[in-house]
Order: C-alpha cells, then sequence, then structure tokens
C-alpha cells in the first residue's frame, strides 16, 4: 500500500499543511518540537484511531480551535481510497472513507497499515507489562480489526468488576453480583489471552530468524506469552490451543484463589490486563540478559517480524514509520533494518540531522524540512 497525501488541518501544531509523497522513503528532518511526530502521529491515527501519546482529542486539535482534520489519499492493490478523520476539542471524532461517513469505526480500521518504530519501542524488552501489552494490541489490532472491540469488551468488564469490588459488601455487593461479572471476566479475557497467544505463535519464528540474521550468531529467541492464571492440566500446550471453556474456568478457579486479596484491594487482580509477554534469548530472560544493544537487536527483530507478519496476513506491504530511531542503531543494525525495508515498504522516517544516513539512501529519499508546523522541501 502506499500513501500518496497527507493533509493536516488544524491538527497539533500543524494550521493547514499538504503533504505528497513522492518516493518510497521520506526523511522528515528538524529540530526538537517542530512537528515530525506529529506528522507520524497523524498517520497512526489514521491506521488504528489511536495515538500513542495521547487518549484526549481535545489534545490533538490545534490549540484555541474546536475542529481538526486528517485526509489521505492511499493506494491499495484494491484501487485508491481516500481517508478523513474529523477530531474535536467537544465532542465525537467522525470517519468517512470516500467521502461516505462510516458509522461503525471498527470498519476504518485497518485499511491503512502501520508499523512503527519509534525509540520508546527501544524499550521494550525492558520496560513494564503494560508497554509489552500494548505493543501486543496494537499489533493485534492490525492484523484483525474485530480484536478492537474484544479489547473494549474486556475493558468495560474489567471497570465495572472494578466498581463493583471497589463499593464492596458493605455499601451492598452481594456474591451473586459478583459472581456475574466474573463469568463475563472469564469469557472476554479468555478470548483476549487466545488471540494474543496466537499472535505471539506466528511472530515467534519470524523474530527468530530475524534476530539470529542481525545478530550474526545461533542464539534462539524464544517469545512466550506469560497469562496469571495456570494452565487447566499439567499438559504442555500453546493457550491457543486450549478450548475457550477450560481458559475460562482456569480463570474462574484462580479468581475464587484471589477472592480475599481482590475485595481488600478493591481491584481485580486477575485476568489479561496483568498479564505479560518475555523474551528468552538462549533460556535466558532477555530482560536480564546482555547489552542494552542486545535488546536493540530483539527490538528490530521484533518490527521487521512484525511487518513481515503484517504484510503477510494482508497481502500488502504496510507502512514503516520510524520514528527518532534510526540515529539510536548501530550503523550495522540501521544497514539491516534498511536493507531489509528495501524499496517493498514505504518509510517515513523523522530526525533532527541528516548526518547519520547513507549517502545513497539520502539520494533514494524524498526529504523534508518541518519548522514550526510547515513542511517544505529540503535542498
Ligand atoms: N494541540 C496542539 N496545538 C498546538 N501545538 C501543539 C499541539 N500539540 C502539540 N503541539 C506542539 O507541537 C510541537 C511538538 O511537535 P512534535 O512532537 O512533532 O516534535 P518533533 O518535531 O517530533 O520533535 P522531537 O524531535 O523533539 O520529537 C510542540 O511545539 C508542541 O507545542
Amino acid at each position: 500500500m502506499y500513501l500518496k497525501t497527507l493533509h493536516l488541518r488544524q491538527f497539533r501544531n500543524y494550521e493547514a499543511q499538504d503533504v505528497a509523497f513522492d518516493a518510497p522513503k521520506t526523511i522528515l528532518v528538524g529540530n526538537n518540537a517542530q512537528g515530525k511526530s506529529n506528522l507520524l502521529e497523524a498517520v497512526e491515527l489514521l491506521s488504528t484511531l489511536k495515538s500513542h501519546r495521547v487518549n484526549r482529542d481535545r489534545d490533538l486539535v490545534l490549540d484555541n480551535h474546536a475542529i481538526a482534520q486528517i485526509t489521505a489519499t492511499l493506494e491499495r492493490d484494491s484501487g485508491t481510497l481516500d481517508l478523513a478523520l474529523t477530531l474535536r476539542s467537544q465532542g465525537r471524532r467522525t470517519v468517512a472513507i470516500n467521502g461516505q461517513s462510516v458509522k461503525r469505526h471498527l470498519d476504518f480500521l485497518s485499511i491503512l497499515n502501520v508499523v512503527q518504530f519509534s525509540s520508546l519501542d527501544l524499550d521494550l524488552v525492558r520496560g513494564s507489562p503494560a508497554e509489552r501489552r500494548h505493543w501486543l494490541d496494537r499489533l493485534l489490532i492490525q492484523l484483525e480489526p474485530v480484536y478492537a472491540y474484544m479489547l473494549d469488551q474486556y475493558n468495560r468488564v474489567l471497570r465495572q468488576r472494578n466498581a463493583l469490588l471497589k463499593r464492596g459488601p458493605m455499601a451492598g455487593t452481594t456474591p451473586e453480583e459478583l459472581a456475574v461479572w466474573d463469568a463475563q471476566l472469564a469469557v472476554a479475557g479468555a478470548r483476549v489471552l487466545r488471540r494474543r497467544d496466537r499472535v505471539i505463535e506466528r511472530l515467534e519464528p519470524l523474530a527468530r530468524m530475524w534476530h539470529q540474521s542481525i545478530s550474526g550468531s545461533r542464539e534462539t529467541l524464544n517469545i512466550t506469552y506469560q497469562p496469571n492464571i495456570e494452565p487447566p492440566s499439567k499438559q504442555q500446550q500453546r493457550w491457543s490451543r486450549w478450548p475457550p471453556e477450560q481458559v475460562q474456568q482456569a480463570f474462574l478457579t484462580k479468581i475464587s484463589t484471589r477472592a480475599i486479596a481482590e475485595r481488600s484491594q478493591g481491584l481485580t487482580l486477575v485476568g489479561p490486563h496483568r498479564d505479560d509477554v518475555i523474551f528468552t534469548i538462549n533460556q535466558t530472560p532477555a530482560r536480564q540478559y546482555g547489552s542494552s544493544g542486545q535488546q536493540r537487536t530483539l527490538v528490530l527483530a521484533l518490527k521487521l517480524a512484525e511487518l513481515q507478519l503484517i504484510e503477510s496476513v494482508i497481502g500488502e506491504p504496510p507502512l514503516l514509520l520510524l520514528d527518532d530511531v534510526l540515529a539510536e542503531l548501530d550503523p550495522h543494525r540501521q544497514n539491516q533494518l534498511l536493507q531489509a525495508i528495501s524499496e517493498r515498504f514505504q518509510t517515513l522516517i523523522t530526525t533532527t540531522h541528516l548526518g547519520a544516513f547513507d549517502h545513497q539512501w539520502l539520494q533514494q529519499s524524498q526529504i523534508l524540512m518541518v519548522e514550526q508546523g510547515k513542511i517544505t522541501d529540503f535542498f
């Protein structure tokens, strides 16, 4: 797929800006806080309807304005599509495809597929479990937009159950009432868990291959989904292979063992909102393993695996958004990444200086200058 144009109106620090992407690689160069990441964020929003930086639409609208608009022309194998997202500082956002308003936002997801790689991702291995869960969830939504709905449902159940636990028996929460939400948590939680495990199963061999190729070693990378429930029996098998009913039962069993702690803390302690993803290299947890260089190799391998997995599932190469990350990779890893991207994946890259880029690369790329919310050709 190929993003041909992007138009930003009153979005973040852009008043009105048109961009035409006329090469497979575009480098956006500028000083800090000029609007480079804001542009990538606009592309991310068109893809996932989420920003990894903020939750409130109000923050995305240019200060002192009511409405922001992001529109784009996207070429896919099936034809050209016009995408539009309107954000409001007060009120609900709306989306449209080819000028037609789309009621179910789910239908807008995954028309534009992207893989993001920002300097924040470099902390994926060492960071908190929440960061790994969000990474996995974002990938799943790209592959299977309906997952966004499943996750939403789970979070809704979680909020309700937490509210009941917080209210407690003194304020009238009955065991029967709680049991209803236990059952819903188990159903919605099992759905999320099984899908997360399934995506790891598909990603792992690709990431392992990239990891070996980048590190030039025989080290073996393993990725496992680690839920906070026990398997239904001693039999060793993937979570995604257990029938849903058995996974649900495993949730209920664990909930019963944590009942006292949950009541005293007024919090749901069991469920995929507390799960983790474990990376091991030759059986040693990567979190404790090696240098930050080795962890970078791992994250780079994961990103390349994501590109490949999305391409194989969607049938078209996704876009790659590299936010301020190239300069953080040493020349060897940079080259591995650039070779892997080649001409196949349209790539948008932000940087504060062009010095770190390979000469040949600069010649092949469209270079744009970003300055105070304005984009011009860089000569
Ligand atoms: N809603 C908004 N209205 C107006 N300006 C905004 C809004 N949101 C963010 N900005 C401005 O956008 C700028 C930040 O832009 P951005 O995050 O894209 O930086 P950047 O060019 O990627 O820089 P860096 O290299 O530091 O990441 C800041 O000047 C900030 O004040």
